[in-house]
Parts: C-alpha cells; sequence; structure tokens
C-alpha cells in the first residue's frame, strides 16, 4: 500500500503552512520578528530574559508581581540533581555538549515522576511547572558542560542573579562587566523563538503525538544540534578559524563555492533579503568587540559578510554573529549550540502548549516513488 498519491511534493515542508501560531511572526516581507505582536529588536534592548518567557508563554509582559514571582520560583528550581550530574559525569570529557545536553534533558524527564501521575503528562498546570524548570535547569546544564571538558567542577547557582547573569556565573565562575552581560542578554532573547523552524516543529510533531515535553524537547535539542539549524553558530566559528584573519577570507570563500561547500552562518529558508535579528546581535557583537579590543575578529566578519554577499547575494543569520559574540565571551564553541537550547527553551515549550492545547497529530503524506506491488520469491 501506498499513501494516496499528492499532486504536488513540497520537499523540506517549503512553503507549507502546518498551523496556526499565536506565538510569534516571521515576517520576510517586512523582515520583521514579532514575539506576541512586539518587536523582537524592542523587547532585545529592554526586556529581562525572564519577561520575553513570561511573554512567550502567557501572552503578555508580565506585571511587576508576575515577573517577581516567575523569578523567584525559576531561581529555587536551579540547583542539579545529583542523579543528574552521575548521568553527565558517564558521559566521556570529550563528547560533544550537544549530546550532554540531550542526554541531560531527557534524564529530567525520567526523574519527574509527576509523569506518572494519571494525566500528568498533558496537565496544563504541570507543564507551565515543567517550562520554568526545564528553563531553570539548562544554564547549569550547559555551563556544567563547558566546565566539565576542561576538568573543572559544576559551580553552584546563585539566586541573587538573574538567568543572563547567573548562566555566566556557573559558567565561568564570575560575572563579567554589564556590557558583556548586556550582549549576552540580547542573544537569549534574540535565540528564544521563531515559529515553526525545524527544532520547533519537531518538539509539536512529539507533542502531536501526546507523548510529554521532556521528549519533545529532547527531540528538539537533536534538531537543533545540526549544522543547517542551530548548529551552525558552532560552525561560524570553526570557520573563523580555518580562515584565520581578514585578508584570507576572499581566498578561503573563493575554495568554498568551488567545493560546493555551504557557509555557515548566510541564508535562511524565510528569510530572503536578511535575518530580522542579525542587526541587534550585530550590535552586540560590536559592544564586545570594542570591550575586548578585537578589532582583527571585526574585520574578519565583515570582510566575509561583505564577500559572500557580493558572490551570493545571500545575507547572514543570526548565528553568523552570534558566534563569535560567544567566542569573545570566552564559551568554547562547542558550548554555543548548547546556549541556543537554553535560550530557545522558551518557545519549545510555549510551542508544546499550544499544540497540546489544538492538538492534531502531525502525520503528512508521501509520495511513494519504490517498486509497485510485485511477489516474494519462494
Ligand atoms: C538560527 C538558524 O537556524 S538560521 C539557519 C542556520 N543555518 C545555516 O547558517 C546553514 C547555512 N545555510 C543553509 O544551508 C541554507 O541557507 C538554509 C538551510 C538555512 C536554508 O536554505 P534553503 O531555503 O533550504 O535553501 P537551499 O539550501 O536550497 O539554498 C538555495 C540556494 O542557495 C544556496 N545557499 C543557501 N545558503 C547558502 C550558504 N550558506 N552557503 C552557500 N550557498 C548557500 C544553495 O546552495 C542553493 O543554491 P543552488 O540553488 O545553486 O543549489
Ligand atoms: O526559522 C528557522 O528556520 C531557523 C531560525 O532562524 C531559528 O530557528 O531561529
Amino acid at each position: 500500500m501506498t499513501d494516496s498519491p499528492t499532486p504536488e511534493v513540497h520537499r523540506g515542508l517549503a512553503g507549507v503552512v502546518a498551523d496556526t501560531t499565536a506565538i510569534s511572526k516571521v515576517d520576510p516581507d517586512s523582515n520583521s520578528l514579532l514575539y506576541r505582536g512586539y518587536p523582537v529588536q524592542d523587547l532585545a534592548t529592554t526586556q529581562p530574559f525572564e519577561a520575553v518567557a513570561h511573554l512567550l508563554w502567557h501572552g503578555e509582559l508580565p506585571t511587576a508581581a508576575e515577573l517577581a514571582e516567575l523569578e523567584s520560583l525559576e531561581r529555587s528550581l536551579r540547583p542539579m540533581d545529583e542523579r543528574t550530574r552521575r548521568v553527565i559525569d558517564d558521559l566521556p570529557r570529550d563528547a560533544h555538549p550537544m549530546d550532554v545536553v540531550r542526554t541531560a534533558v531527557s534524564q529530567l524527564g525520567g526523574l519527574d515522576a509527576t509523569l506518572l501521575r494519571d494525566g500528568g503528562v498533558l496537565d496544563p498546570e504541570l507543564n507551565r511547572g515543567r517550562a520554568v524548570y526545564l528553563l531553570a535547569q539548562l544554564p547549569g546544564i550547559v555551563a556544567y558542560g563547558q566546565r566539565r571538558r576542561h576538568g573543572l567542577d559544576p559551580v553552584p547557582p546563585r539566586d541573587d542573579l538573574d538567568v543572563a547573569r547567573n548562566f555566566l556565573w556557573q559558567t565561568f565562575g564570575e560575572v563579567p562587566d554589564d556590557v558583556v552581560v548586556d550582549a549576552f542578554r540580547t542573544s537569549l532573547v534574540l535565540y528564544a523563538e521563531h515559529s515553526f523552524n525545524a527544532s520547533t516543529f519537531t518538539a509539536r510533531v512529539v507533542a502531536s503525538t501526546l507523548s510529554d515535553v521532556y521528549s519533545a524537547v529532547t527531540a528538539a535539542v537533536g534538531a537543533l544540534k545540526g549544522p543547517l539549524h542551530g548548529g551552525a553558530n558552532e560552525a561560524v566559528m570553526h570557520a573563523f578559524a580555518e580562515i584565520g584573519s581578514a585578508d584570507r577570507a576572499e581566498a578561503w570563500l573563493d575554495d568554498a563555492l568551488a567545493a560546493k561547500r555551504k557557509v555557515m552562518g548566510f541564508g535562511h529558508r524565510v528569510y530572503r533579503h536578511g535575518d530580522s535579528r542579525v542587526p541587534s546581535m550585530k550590535a552586540a557583537l560590536d559592544a564586545l568587540v570594542e570591550h575586548y579590543d578585537r578589532p582583527d575578529l571585526a574585520a574578519l566578519y565583515d570582510t566575509l559578510e561583505a564577500a559572500f554577499v557580493a558572490r551570493k547575494g545571500i545575507y547572514p543569520n543570526l548565528d553568523y554573529p552570534a558566534g563569535p559574540a560567544y567566542h569573545l565571551m570566552g564559551f568554547d564553541t562547542e558550548t554555543f549550540t548548547p546556549i541556543f537550547v537554553a535560550a530557545r527553551i522558551v518557545g519549545w515549550t510555549a510551542h508544546v502548549a499550544e499544540q497540546q492545547a489544538a492538538n492534531s497529530l502531525i502525520r503528512p503524506l508521501s509520495a511513494y516513488t519504490g517498486p509497485e506491488r510485485r511477489d516474494v520469491p519462494r
């Protein structure tokens, strides 16, 4: 049996509208991204990450009391369970940090006994709590994922710091200058949500089977890892390391294009004239370049961008400025995509809740191209 023949095949689901969403609007024509109606650029420069999380989860920016309540709950949920640490420690020290994060999220699901309650998987109240729990847990997991690669113990969380500051504290054991914190917070807000991208869609597919939120997020982490999606921020920095300096960028690009290699950090399935988030992230990167006095990095960035746009007419996406920004902050290149996870957890959990609230099993058709019916040889 084949699926019914379909009149038209949409490879990669390109151009297909799979469902409605009220969480964010990506508009390639006006080159804009709205979170629940608010331009992301404005949120990135004015709002704490926690407020953006509340907005994406609940539809409105929090009142002062709601923000205080979320902050207090989130901070109380930060400490890592010893059993989670043991699962992480069982992985090889050089395991990719994305594998560490994926394994840890799966472990959190196994430890959540409320999933076993009658109706516990789909209970909206429990799922709201799980979203806050994942938001609270991920920075410590990502931070430890980097530290253990260097043979360092985890740094316990601090409950006097917001998410962005505590994330940096748990990674480096110190809170950097405000210019660094601001750039990092900006990146978290920009990475938090982007409609039906591959990882979010993955999470929705899993949720649509009435599976639990940890399973949806574990699968989403797997989808984000690939270099055509979140893994591109890591790949950008590998390319920068390969190129070395601005004067070598054009020759490197010629070789890459001649070999038909994709240049990571450029291009987008939806945006055709540049990613709406890039100007905000580039401004954050510029501030870091000045702070760390690294005009050489800025020159390499600008030269490669100008050369690629001139040759291909394809613009950078958010991963292009985010990669070098995280590098300047001191993150290992392999930690870049896990940071994306710790931000996108907000979008993923918002979409899982939206899917659960009006569920329809996600199961597209395929056009069969194998052999027609034939008899098994006897
Ligand atoms: C936060 C994010 O996840 S943003 C995305 C991060 N991913 C990357 O940066 C990876 C590099 N970029 C890409 O691979 C692509 O631009 C994608 C996958 C993001 C989107 O691509 P799609 O819409 O599927 O377009 P597709 O990959 O078919 O590209 C169309 C054409 O542009 C070319 N192209 C697109 N992006 C690039 C690139 N980064 N480098 C070189 N060529 C590119 C393709 O080779 C193709 O050319 P062709 O028609 O001559 O074969
Ligand atoms: O929307 C996409 O396809 C990829 C992307 O930019 C994101 O997930 O932030």
